[in-house]
């Protein structure tokens, strides 16, 4: 597969894959989430690979989720080549993949792109990143793994608190909240993550394996709300509610939902 919106590569045992689009803040399409998932694949077949990084380009956004513009041209977030918008299936495969994933992040993590690092096993942040919900605000909600899994994560409240009144929250908020494994200097984050991924590259292949397993175990029937989370915001990004929040933040305004109340 020829990526546009991804990087990918592999040196010294860790593959990394990069989030290429930092003209839209690294926000996704149906595009970015079929390479992604290819990319992981790669990673997963290649046995010379024993840790994966993901980061984005450029040093103001990991990825502010769905592509906020491309739904509001097209009416969706556009689908992969084989038809479907596979973004549950990014996430399984960052769950399954049988390695560490590590995930840098290099500034803005929001919305989808949020969701994206809470997936990921480990979380090294620049010190200048921000972490945050916004599906609220613009139209969008993650009623599965960003909602339920977060708050294994972070506990009720504080993942209460994240989607209920969409605020941004710095690194070292992140760090103490056990949002993220560390915080770095920017210009020190891929040094930290290449460092830790080093790391995991010299042990034991199997016994990460059945390590990475058996923390998934735990959690993984929150896989039986994904699915009917995905179809009733599929149901929703389209309606007059979602339309607001969304033209909203595209306008440069407060959105107004008090008439969906
Ligand atoms: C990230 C910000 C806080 C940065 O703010 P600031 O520094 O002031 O920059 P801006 O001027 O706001 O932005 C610069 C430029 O980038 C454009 N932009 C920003 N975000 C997006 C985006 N998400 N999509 C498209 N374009 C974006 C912005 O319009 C500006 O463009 P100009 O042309 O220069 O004006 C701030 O930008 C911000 O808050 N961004 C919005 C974040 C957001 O709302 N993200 C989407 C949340 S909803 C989502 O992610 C869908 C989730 C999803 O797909 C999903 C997840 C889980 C399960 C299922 C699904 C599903 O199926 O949908």
């Amino acid at each position: 597969m020829n990526y546009t919106d991804v990087l990918y590569e592999v040196s010294e045992g860790i593959a990394t894959i990069t989030i290429n689009r930092p003209d839209r803040l690294n926000c996704f399409r149906g595009r970015t989430i079929e390479e992604l998932i290819h990319a992981f694949k790669q990673a997963w077949a290649d046995k010379s690979a024993g840790c994966v990084i993901l980061t984005a380009a450029g040093t103001k956004a990991f990825c502010v989720g769905g592509d906020q513009k491309e739904m509001q041209e097209k009416g969706s977030y556009g689908t992969s080549e084989n038809g479907l918008w596979e973004i549950d299936d990014l996430h399984m495969v960052i769950r399954n993949i049988p390695k560490p994933v590590i995930c840098a992040v290099n500034g803005y993590a929001i919305g989808g792109g949020h969701v994206i690092h809470v997936i990921c096993d480990v979380t090294v942040a620049a010190d200048h990143a921000k972490f945050g919900q916004a599906g609220p605000r613009v139209g969008s909600f993650d009623a599965g793994w960003g909602s339920a899994y977060l708050a294994r994560i972070v506990g009720e409240k504080r993942a209460r608190e994240i989607w209920f009144f969409c605020q941004q929250y710095d690194a070292q908020t992140a760090l103490q909240w056990g949002l993220v494994n560390r915080v770095v200097p920017a210009d020190k984050l891929m040094e930290e993550a290449r460092a830790l991924a080093g790391q995991a590259v010299a042990l034991s292949p199997t016994a990460l394996k059945f390590l990475k397993h058996a923390f998934n175990a735990d959690s993984a029937h929150i896989f039986g709300q994904v699915k009917m989370a995905a179809d009733g915001l599929a149901s929703f990004v389209n309606s007059e509610e979602a339309n607001e929040g969304r033209t909203a933040f595209l306008e440069k305004r407060k959105p107004d939902f008090s008439r969906f109340r």
